[in-house]
Formats: structure tokens, C-alpha cells, sequence
């Protein structure tokens, strides 16, 4: 088995008194899709932002095996190692597309910024490179000067896609992205998130409200409630024989609607 690529321990964060998230440890291996669901609430959001250096956690430990440096701890880093990592080996898929992308520039700029970001100062690369990630995310590629602004929600979303993953990052984290669209943009986009997944093997964690989203893109499951991890395993093992009182009435509320 590989290494890790991510592991957390007892992290821990709490806004005063509120428990935010609470002793949550895991370890995330190379093209490993990890899910986290709950009710809203529970602190799915708070895990996502304190594993991927947005908000640094109150308690516990987030270490990272870098490319350059091996295994680091996250909130250990430097501001520039840890920008870096962001820009390169990380990405963030928001729910909202508008929170990832840059609404006033075009969508070519969009991909390319990214590459500009680390070094890429080619134009003629930049805009081909550009080009092609468009392809790979289904945009004609008579859109590349246009703003995102004009696309349907769905195609910002694709494009926030494209723009994260233009710096082969090995590391993915996404907030609820299919959440907002509607029901048939919603199976395309998984879909097409799925087969990115799979052909570029990302690991990837995914925080989502939506059962039948975790059952199709992830391997392991983790359930939350009050900030807490109360299930953790193989995705159909959870959701097919579910040990936890909480997680057998989520699963049953679901087959009920
Ligand atoms: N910035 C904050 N300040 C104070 N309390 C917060 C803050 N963010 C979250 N909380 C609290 O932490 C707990 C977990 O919230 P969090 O947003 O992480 O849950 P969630 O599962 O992501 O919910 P949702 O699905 O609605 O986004 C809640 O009790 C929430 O009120």
C-alpha cells in the first residue's frame, strides 16, 4: 500500500464554546475519494476548511506529503510554502463557482492564471494548455474569451473544475459542487467528475449533503454529527448496513423520499 498523502489527528476546533469539529483523525492515501456527509450542521464544513489550511484548527495535527519536502505539518508550514501547496498540489472546488473563479476575467484567463501562478509565462502554452482543459471539462472552445458570467451554472461550475485541476494537483477538496444545479446538470457534472477522478487518480475529499452523490464518487465514507466522526468505512458498507442509529435513519430518510 501507498503512503499517505494526508493524515489527520484529533483535530479539534471549537468557535468558543460551539463545537465545531471534534478529535477527527484519518489518513488519505493517492487516489483515495473520501466522503463526508451529515446534516447540516454538523461540521462537515469546518473539517473541510481546518484540513485545507483555511482556518486553523484549535487542536490536533494536519500533515501533508509534499512533493519537494516530504511529510509536512500544514499549519507548521511557511505563509510561502503553504500558498504554494494551494496553488500546486492542492485545489478547492466551492459549491458556489462564483467563490472560485474570477467573474470579470475570461475563461482562458481563468485556467491560465493558474499557470501563471507557478512559473508559466508562455502565452502561446498558456492558451493552448488553456484550450485543452476546456475540451476536458465539455466548453466549446469558441467560449475562451468570454466571461464566465455568461455561462449556465453548470459550465461555471465545469470551468472552476478546469481551473483547479490545470496544476495536476494530487490533492482535491470539494463543497457540496454539485449543490445548486439542477437535477440533470447535477448527474453530468458527476459524471464528468467522476471519470476526472478516476483518469487522473486524485484523492479527493468531498463534503456533501447528498448520499447517492458520496455512494458515487467516493470510496470511504465518513458520517458526522455534532462536529463528531460516528461512522467510518468502505462507502457501500456504510450505506448498505449501517451501525450507527444516525446513520441508519439517514439512509432510511432518504429511501423514504
Ligand atoms: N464561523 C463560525 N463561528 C461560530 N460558529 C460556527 C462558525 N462556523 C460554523 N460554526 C458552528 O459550528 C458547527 C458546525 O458547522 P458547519 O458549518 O461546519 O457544519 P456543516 O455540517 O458544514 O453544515 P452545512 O451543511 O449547513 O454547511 C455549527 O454548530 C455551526 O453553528
Amino acid at each position: 500500500m501507498s503512503n499517505p498523502l494526508l493524515r489527520v489527528d484529533n483535530l479539534t476546533m471549537m468557535y468558543g464554546d460551539r463545537v465545531g469539529c471534534k478529535d477527527v483523525s484519518f489518513e488519505l492515501r493517492p487516489g483515495e475519494v473520501l466522503g463526508i456527509v451529515g446534516e447540516s450542521g454538523s461540521g462537515k464544513s469546518t473539517l473541510l476548511r481546518s484540513i485545507s489550511a483555511q482556518q486553523e484548527p484549535t487542536k490536533g495535527t494536519v500533515q501533508y506529503n509534499t512533493r519537494i519536502d516530504g511529510v509536512c505539518d500544514v499549519y507548521q508550514m511557511s505563509e510561502a510554502q503553504r500558498r504554494l501547496l494551494m496553488r500546486t498540489d492542492w485545489a478547492f472546488v466551492h459549491q458556489n463557482p462564483r467563490d472560485g473563479l474570477r467573474m470579470n476575467v475570461s475563461a482562458g484567463a481563468n485556467i491560465g492564471e493558474r499557470l501563471m501562478a507557478i512559473g508559466d509565462r508562455h502565452y502561446g502554452n498558456i492558451r493552448s494548455n488553456a484550450d485543452a482543459w476546456l475540451g476536458k471539462v465539455e466548453i466549446a472552445s469558441e467560449r475562451i474569451d468570454d466571461l464566465p458570467s455568461t455561462f449556465s451554472g453548470g459550465m461555471q461550475q465545469r470551468l472552476q473544475i478546469a481551473r483547479n485541476l490545470v496544476t495536476s494537483p494530487r490533492l482535491v477538496f470539494m463543497d457540496e459542487p454539485t449543490g445548486g444545479l439542477d437535477v440533470s446538470v447535477q448527474a453530468r457534472l458527476l459524471d464528468l467528475l467522476r471519470g476526472l477522478v478516476h483518469d487522473l487518480n486524485l484523492a479527493v475529499i468531498i463534503v456533501t449533503h447528498d448520499l447517492a452523490v458520496a455512494r458515487l464518487l467516493s470510496h470511504r465514507l465518513m458520517v458526522m454529527q455534532q462536529g463528531k466522526v460516528i461512522e467510518h468505512g468502505l462507502t457501500d458498507q456504510v450505506l448498505d448496513d449501517p451501525q450507527h442509529p444516525y446513520t441508519q435513519l439517514l439512509v432510511s430518510s432518504i429511501l423514504q423520499n
